[in-house]
């Protein structure tokens, strides 16, 4: 039933300055400003319906991003395409209100997560060291760290971490497409000391054979290849899954244009008996992703083996229904839509460059 037409449409560019303190650096991205194009588009539904939408980006993408929204190119009207999900904020049911089975157990649970937050590659040893204290004592027993600018840097960063978690929790790596296929069998060979669960994105995303090439060489090592975050449709991940190129497939909400895109790859990984790892973080990612990995738990895949969510905690508190996490776990959403809204104070300040934030940032750049 058509509640309304659509009448307004405004697209806002926010930015969070993240590269101040190092978050989100890896071995490709080295200074990172966390934002997003946030789209509204608005009806004239008598109850103000209205739809939130995040494109997330590393800053600059933005410009492009936004471009395209203000031009209504045809990503916009469902078609796969980067990083865009606007998803009708009012009325309408949680993905995982639709289904039943394991409901009790994620209510009770939630869906187990991991945390990146420790080891970002700009932080310094001794953050890395403080980060890692607070996420054990916080209950988080799975870590990823950014690996593949410089390999004796790699060695001392794995050693400190692995040291710290013990050698019975989970440590994951991410390349962050920095290597070519030889060189990130290589290197792996070297961190493999460290019992890795995954190597992520060791090399080009768009590179499926590989990937393959890789998966198979790195088998004898006991490390599983993950990607997934920077691959835009379900065609590359269908390619990636006949071509066994992983064993852990990374769906980014954003970055797969629609829900359907989403539930299309989730249903795939089922059919490939591969577990669904979704990449998260960014501005928004955790909230929206969310959605789809309890939706796979109960009613898709019905496993928890060797599946895990990404958290990174920056930016919730930026947004209308932020994440709960509880032991390490994202505990279920009860709000209706896909937790895509962020508070308009919060865009006021950040938005590029006129809000007050990024001001008086330029201001001290001048001085
Ligand atoms: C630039 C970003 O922070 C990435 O490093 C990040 O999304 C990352 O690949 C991840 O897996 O969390
Ligand atoms: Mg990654």
């Amino acid at each position: 039933m058509v509640r309304g037409r659509i009448i307004r449409l405004s697209v806002r560019d926010v930015r969070f300055p993240t590269s101040l303190g190092g978050h989100g650096s890896d071995a490709m991205h080295t200074d990172p400003d966390y934002s997003a194009a946030y789209v509204v588009i608005e009806t004239d539904a008598g109850d103000g319906l209205a739809g939130c939408g995040i494109t997330f980006t590393l800053g600059k993408g933005t410009e492009v991003d936004r471009s395209q929204e203000r031009r209504g190119a045809p990503g916009h009207s469902g078609r796969p395409q980067r990083r865009v999900g606007p998803v009708g904020q009012a009325g309408g049911k949680a993905p995982m209100e639709v289904a039943c089975g394991h409901e009790e157990q994620m209510l009770t649970h939630g869906y187990p997560a991991y945390t990146t937050s420790c080891a970002w590659l700009g932080y310094s040893d001794d953050t890395l060291k403080q980060r890692c204290a607070e996420a054990l004592k916080d209950g988080w027993t799975r870590f990823k760290v950014k690996v593949g600018a410089d390999l004796q840097d790699d060695m001392r960063r794995c050693r400190l971490i692995r040291d710290m978690i013990g050698p019975e929790k989970t440590l994951m790596m991410d390349a962050n497409q920095r290597w070519d296929v030889p060189e990130a069998v290589e290197w792996m060979s070297k961190l493999a000391e460290f019992k890795p669960l995954w190597i992520e994105e060791p090399t080009s995303p768009d590179d499926i054979l590989g990937h393959a090439t890789i998966s198979k060489a790195l088998v004898p090592l006991g490390i599983g290849v993950a990607t997934g975050e920077q691959c835009h449709n379900r065609v590359i991940f269908k390619q990636l899954l006949q071509a066994n190129a992983l064993q852990f497939l990374q769906i980014d909400s954003c970055r797969l244009g629609s829900v359907n895109e989403n539930l299309s790859v989730i249903l795939m990984a089922k059919k490939f008996g591969i577990p669904v790892c979704p990449h998260a973080g960014g501005v928004g990612l955790c909230e929206l992703v969310q959605h789809l990995i309890i939706f796979d738990y109960i009613a898709v895949s019905a496993s928890l083996k060797n599946r895990m969510c990404e958290y990174v905690d920056h930016l919730h508190e930026h947004f209308k229904y932020p994440v709960t996490i509880k032991q390490a776990s994202y505990m279920p959403p009860k709000a209706a839509g896909y937790s895509t809204e962020m508070k308009e104070e919060s865009v006021k300040k950040h938005q590029y460059p006129e809000g007050e934030v990024w001001k008086r940032l330029h201001a001290a750049h001048e001085n």
